[in-house]
């Protein structure tokens, strides 16, 4: 599903974010990216995003080289990759409701569609009650699933998270992460960044880490909860 291949990246005023960085990850796997601070991980996101491009190398999704996507394809292609930040990026001034429904309604999708579909991510996340709540009332770990429930409304491919649980306590980290892995057994790529050691310990999966823009473990991790 994703597969990096030689793939380099320079950003024009500074050093290689990324070097040489060969990779393979199947449908529906889940994995983690690690590394120091600067050591690409956000790029390496970036570039799937499609909002970085590599200097050399290919990256192919879905057997697809994003290299040779036309223009026109870009934004259909950015709806199968869902993103979630760490800080949520939620709209204060809507309600829950809104801010899942936003990807759709920029996407033009007609209200009983939107509805439909919003209320499915509401419900994947366990916030089908909370529909109608300003996010500013909820707990940061509600805050962080409704972001979760907007990257995935346009049902993507691949779900990428950036420190989805920089701000949360072991046990709402865990919780976010049970969500993760929920999308992984539903056939969703799922590559999370972060820096939480215990909680990569804890749910024993793949993990990638980077030093200096290169690839120097990648552990495939014996998957013992399926
Ligand atoms: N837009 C940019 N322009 C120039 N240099 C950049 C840009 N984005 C990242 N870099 C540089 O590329 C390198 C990798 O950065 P990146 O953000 O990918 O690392 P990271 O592992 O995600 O770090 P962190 O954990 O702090 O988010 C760093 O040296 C950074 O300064």
């Amino acid at each position: 599903m994703i597969h990096f291949d030689k793939v380099s990246k320079r950003y024009p005023t500074a050093q290689e974010a990324l070097s040489g960085l060969s990779l393979h990850m199947d449908a529906g796997e889940m994995a983690f990216l690690t590394g120091h601070s600067g050591a690409g991980k956000s790029t390496l996101l970036k570039l799937i995003m499609l909002m970085e491009r590599p200097t050399q190398g290919q990256l192919l999704i879905n057997g697809k080289n994003l290299g040779r996507l036309h223009r026109s394809q870009i934004p259909y292609y950015r709806r199968r990759v869902g993103v979630v930040f760490q800080n949520h990026q939620l709209l204060f001034d809507r309600n829950v409701f809104d801010n899942v429904a936003l990807p759709l309604q920029v996407s033009g999708y007609q209200p009983r569609e939107v509805g439909r579909r919003v209320r499915a991510a509401l419900d994947k996340v366990g916030l089908l009650n909370k529909e109608k709540h300003n996010p500013i009332a909820l707990s940061g770990g509600e805050q962080q699933r409704v972001g979760i429930a907007r990257a995935v409304v346009h049902k993507p491919r691949i779900l990428l998270a950036d420190e989805p649980t920089g701000n949360l306590d072991p046990e709402l980290s865990a919780e976010i992460m049970t969500l993760f892995r929920q999308f992984g057994e539903l056939g969703v790529t799922v590559l999370v960044a972060t820096h939480d050691v215990d909680l990569i310990t804890r749910m024993n999966r793949r993990q990638l880490h980077l030093q200096q823009g290169k690839l120097v473990s990648d552990e495939a991790i014996a998957d013992v909860s399926r």
